[in-house]
């Protein structure tokens, strides 16, 4: 793989990668890169956690002139926390080159933007509704655009953004460069794409392999009344580092992350009915490590990288294939490793042998974690931390005592009572979910099932086109790693049989509930950006 060094890059951006930490490029960095920096239009694809950011990125913030003072860029992406996300990336890419780049997303005070965009930033990242309601307010102007990217741009079509993305791109002068990055392929895509991309190079990275080797996939069968108590169980076996679970619906989200607290695990919940100081503060929490569970919607299942996320629990399972390989990318990112468990109940089990079938993974099931192994998980993290706290001068003033204590009692009662005591007695609080629906597999013919979702081909026409195999890891052992199969090649086109019905998947009720919970309704514009 490449050096950042080969791509001929301004010192200061080359600096600025370096800082970041990364040593050579990731298969999807090192195709598009190139391309972009000659100024043709692209088509991007590849799996989650490979670095899409910062291929699109890159070229960009290594092509705008530091004098620019005017709006030259917009990257327009689904959610708030992924326009966040990306301005901050883009922010790290032009440290030291020192461009401006300002995220515009609703919920935020519009004042404030207002403000902000006074400061004359070169590079706009925007969910596209309140990128249109600057636009018409005159506060945003796309005159001098000469470079748009549209990240998961399959999801921002989803979530019924295409008539707002049509608006905003049409108001962008056509000699431009455009850059669209999307996991699927749908007709809708190609139909964006056709229309606002010229002669566009398409670089897609499909692995050989069609798994994701970074990413350890189980199932547990477990009855809708029993989810909470092995969900319990589960973070007490496993004691991830940072989880994410997710729930179907905004309603599941709340009542999920108050059941946690209640039994005194560290979580807190991410829906689209929060406000917007409300999914900062909860965001920057999980970031900081201050909650160590993230319960979300869908909201989170897109493009959002926090490092050092060990697990993802699919409390309710997805209600497609695609949502569930986004959901479980949240963990395994950038080569590290990373676990994925979802909750099945029985009547899911068609669906779920249905998503492993799309992502052409067979996903192993695993028997209920038992009481015994949820204690005995809590106890090893108990003496996993006494075991760090011993290193280092921390203990010593605490030594007279241990000896004290040590010439009286037995040590080994001694030490047991102590990790009694650290690792707490479980909180046994009643917990009661309202209950989920369970999702229904649809009524597929069989023979459908398979050719209408498309496995062979790869989304752009090619099977595996990109001969990105494995790859070896740096020299120095500190390189990227990313030798994962996955699940690239085998995306299905959403125009296949099955019909996606997002916004049932999304967040709200399940099947048109009535609670108006949605964070994706049907149009108009979708909660989670306004
Ligand atoms: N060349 C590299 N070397 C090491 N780490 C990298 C490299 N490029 C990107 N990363 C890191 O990999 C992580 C994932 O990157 P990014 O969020 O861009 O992935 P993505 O492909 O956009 O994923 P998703 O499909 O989930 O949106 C980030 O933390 C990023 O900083
Ligand atoms: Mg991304």
């Amino acid at each position: 793989m490449k050096t950042f060094a080969e791509f001929g890059l301004e010192p200061k951006v080359l600096q600025a990668i370096t800082e970041l930490g990364f040593e050579e490029s990731t298969p999807i960095q090192s195709k598009s890169i190139p391309i972009a920096l000659t100024g043709s239009d692209l088509i991007g694809q590849a799996q989650t956690g490979t670095g899409k950011t910062a291929a699109f990125g890159i070229p960009l913030v290594n092509k705008i002139p530091v004098t620019e003072d005017r709006i030259v860029a917009l990257i327009m992406t689904p959610t708030r926390e992924l326009a966040i996300q990306v301005s901050e990336e883009i922010g790290k890419l032009t440290r030291y080159k020192g461009l401006r780049s300002l995220p515009i997303y609703g919920g935020q005070e519009i004042g404030r933007q207002i403000r902000a965009l006074k400061k004359r930033p070169q590079i706009i990242i925007g969910t596209p509704g309140r990128l249109l309601d600057h636009i018409n307010r005159k506060t945003i102007r796309l005159d001098d655009v000469q470079t748009v990217i549209l990240d998961e741009a399959d999801e921002m079509l989803d979530m019924g953004f295409m008539e707002d993305i049509t608006s905003i791109l049409s108001l962008v002068p056509d000699e431009r460069q455009t850059m669209l990055f999307s996991a699927t392929m749908p007709p809708n895509i190609r139909k964006l794409a056709d229309q606002f991309l010229k002669d566009p190079q398409h670089v897609s990275v499909i692995p050989t392999q069609v798994s994701a080797p970074t990413i350890d996939q189980a199932y547990i069968e477990v009855h809708e009344r029993q989810k909470f108590d092995a969900l319990s169980r589960l973070l007490d076996m496993e004691s991830p580092e940072l989880a994410i679970i997710f729930g179907r619906t905004k309603r599941r989200v709340d009542e999920l992350s108050e059941a946690l607290q209640k039994r005194g695990y560290s979580a807190d919940g991410l829906h689209g009915d929060l406000s917007q100081n409300q999914r900062d503060a909860v965001m920057r929490k999980f970031r900081d490590g201050s909650i160590d569970v993230l319960v979300a919607t869908d909201v989170a299942a897109r493009g959002l990288d926090v490092s050092g996320v060990t697990h993802v629990i699919n409390f309710d399972l997805p209600q497609d294939p695609e949502s569930y390989v986004h959901r479980i990318g949240r963990t395994g990112r950038a080569g590290k490793e990373g676990t994925a468990w979802s909750f099945v109940t029985p009547r899911e089990l068609d669906h779920m042998h249905f998503i492993e079938k799309v992502t052409r993974h067979k996903i192993a099931k695993k028997p209920l974690p038992s009481i015994a192994e949820a204690i005995e998980g809590k106890q090893r993290v108990t003496a996993e931390r006494i075991l760090e706290a011993m290193d280092g001068d921390s203990v010593q003033e605490f030594k007279a005592i241990a000896i004290q204590l040590l010439e009286q009692y037995d040590s080994v009662n001694l030490l047991a009572a102590a990790i009694k005591l650290i690792t707490g007695e479980k909180k046994d609080v009643n917990i009661e979910l309202t209950p989920e629906d369970p999702i229904r597999a649809k009524k597929r013919r069989p023979d459908v099932r398979t050719s209408g979702r498309r496995f062979s081909g790869g989304p752009f026409g090619g099977g595996n086109r990109s001969g990105s195999g494995p790859r070896g890891r740096g020299e120095g052992g500190g390189g990227y790693n990313r030798d994962r199969g996955g699940y690239g090649g085998n995306r299905s086109s959403s125009g296949g049989s099955y019909n996606r019905d997002r916004d049932n998947n999304r967040d709200g009720g399940y099947r048109g509930r009535s609670e108006g919970r949605s964070d994706a309704p049907r149009r108009p514009r979708p909660s989670a950006d306004e």
